[in-house]
């Protein structure tokens, strides 16, 4: 039997929920009274529709049945779990909690997406307290996996591990807060964050501008992969996370912020702070932790340049100053470049598949070299692959410098034919082949068609010139 969620208001995070619940295959009935709450989750499903699944390399479940309903009464009919994402206030929320309880299940869960009230403000006054908790999501929620969550003593441990358990099935990361606080954990840190930021603006230091790039093109792409404490235990060198607090400790004395309440660097705290740290990662030395840390920035990075995103435009601006002119040699040295670490698989070794990208790199540099360049393709003309045949010879890594020597051995009208010679950069070993045949087509029509003139020529001398071989 499919399974049932309500979700009692649908802005900008009740909407989000919706999404990840019915693409993980759930119903979902929303009561909102705004006469354009339907209007706005339909269009947050169009972004969802387009995201979500490309996060996996499978399937999702069919998506569920989405449905719009006038009272919370009829909205809460069947609900396994109830979502909360009214505004942030006391009021209104303790107003649903009432509404809500008089008519779910008493089995239901009761999630609150709250952003900064405690579960036992929410609790308050409720029928059922024991079944209302927070689970607070991350914008947006069809993509980003952290849910807060947060119970009291009220909430037994039953109705926490089917909370948690509800999550993971949906994708996900539920994170036990163990002790209620205002804001939770992660909007602390955005509280604070946001605060200096409101400073910083407000006494003319850096636009809001700068600001996003400060963090963008730095620290902000470090968070993502290790958080705040591994990060640090790394930047405290080979004696770790305590070097990092003896260095940086006085810091704290220092004006490095308009937040000034900063706790003492007593002993306990220092070695409550490295104990921790040790737990979390002593079990990698620091120079794996490092190699671990640019390895998971270089993928990020890279996923940024797919995008042209800031520091992913920034690499893309670089590598454009990298690119080598290619020479009329026989074989032309058509790619050299180094494996990146995103582009190997589960035994260790280049990815199959990233032989056919490294391939395609190389014939796009040779169409450019024949004059099929960016301004010839955003005029409508260009090459585009028919067929294929890779030979594997031997195994490559990631962080290994690797050649590709080309010949075209046919150039004829609208054909063009490459064969590519992967080899080892340091010695030159072969290590897989590739027979590329491309034929001229027009980007207009999708068919083929005769190329430019000088293209024509160009692919003609070197087919003559790679004869001689
Ligand atoms: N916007 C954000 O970045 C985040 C917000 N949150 C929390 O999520 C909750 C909702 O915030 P948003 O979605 O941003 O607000 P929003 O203003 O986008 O959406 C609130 C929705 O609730 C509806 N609503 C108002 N009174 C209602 C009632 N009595 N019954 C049912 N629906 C009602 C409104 O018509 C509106 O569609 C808040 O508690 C907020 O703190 C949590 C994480 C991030
Ligand atoms: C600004 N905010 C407090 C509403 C932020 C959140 O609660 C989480 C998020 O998505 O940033």
């Amino acid at each position: 039997m499919t399974n049932t969620a309500t979700i009692i208001g649908g802005g900008v995070i009740g909407g989000g929920w919706a999404a990840r619940f019915l693409l993980n295959g759930w119903n979902v009935r929303v009561y909102d009274p705004d006469p354009e709450a339907e209007r706005k989750i339909n269009e947050v499903m169009v972004n969802a529709r387009h995201a979500l699944p490309m996060l996996y390399d499978y399937a999702l479940p069919d998506e569920g049945a989405l449905s719009f309903h006038d009272t919370i009464e009829d909205a809460v009919a069947g609900a396994a779990w109830i979502q909360e994402s009214v505004p942030e206030r006391l009021e209104i929320k303790h107003k649903v909690f009432q509404e809500v309880q008089a008519h779910c299940s008493t089995s239901s869960v009761i999630g609150s997406s709250t952003s900064g009230f405690k579960p036992s403000e929410l609790q308050d006054g409720a029928t059922q307290p024991g079944q209302i908790l927070v689970t607070h999501p991350f914008n947006p929620v069809y993509l980003l996996p952290l849910i807060e969550v947060v119970p009291t003593d009220k909430n037994t441990p039953e109705t926490i591990d089917r909370t948690k358990e509800i999550l993971s099935v949906l994708g996900l990361y539920p994170l036990l807060v163990r002790k209620e606080i205002d804001a939770h954990i992660a909007d602390r840190f955005l509280e604070a964050v946001w605060r200096e930021a409101l400073w910083l603006v407000k006494d003319g230091i850096a636009t809001t501008e700068e600001i996003d790039n400060a963090i963008r093109y730095g620290f902000g792409i470090r968070w993502a992969q290790m958080g705040l404490f591994e990060t640090y235990r790394v930047a405290g060198g080979e004696a770790g996370m305590k070097h990092f607090m003896a260095q940086f400790g006085p810091a704290l004395k220092w004006p490095w912020t308009k937040l000034m309440d900063v706790p003492e660097f007593t002993d306990e705290l220092v070695d409550l702070i490295a104990g921790q740290s040790d737990d979390q990662s002593g079990h990698l030395s620091i120079r794996e932790l490092e190699r671990k840390r640019d390895n998971n920035l270089i993928a990020m990075m890279r996923a940024l340049k797919q995008q042209g995103n800031a520091a992913g435009q920034l690499i893309k601006d670089h590598q454009k100053s990298l690119r080598p002119v290619l020479t009329d040699a026989n074989p032309i040295v058509s790619m050299r470049r180094t494996v990146p670490v995103d582009w190997t698989d589960v035994n260790g070794h280049m990815n199959e598949g990233r032989y056919g990208q490294l391939f395609s790199d190389a014939a796009e540099e040779i169409m450019a070299h024949v004059g099929a360049d960016d301004d010839y393709i955003a005029n409508g003309l260009s090459y585009f692959t028919v067929e294929t045949t890779v030979k594997y010879l031997a195994e490559t890594h990631a962080g290994e410098e690797i050649e590709v020597h080309t010949r075209i051995t046919e150039g004829k009208g609208k054909k063009l034919r490459c064969f590519h010679e992967m080899k080892r950069a340091s010695d030159g070993e072969l290590m897989a082949t590739c027979d590329q045949f491309m034929l001229h087509v027009s980007l207009e029509t999708r068919r083929t068609c005769e190329p430019a003139d000088h293209v024509r020529q160009k692919v003609e001398a070197l087919a003559a010139l790679h004869e001689e071989n």
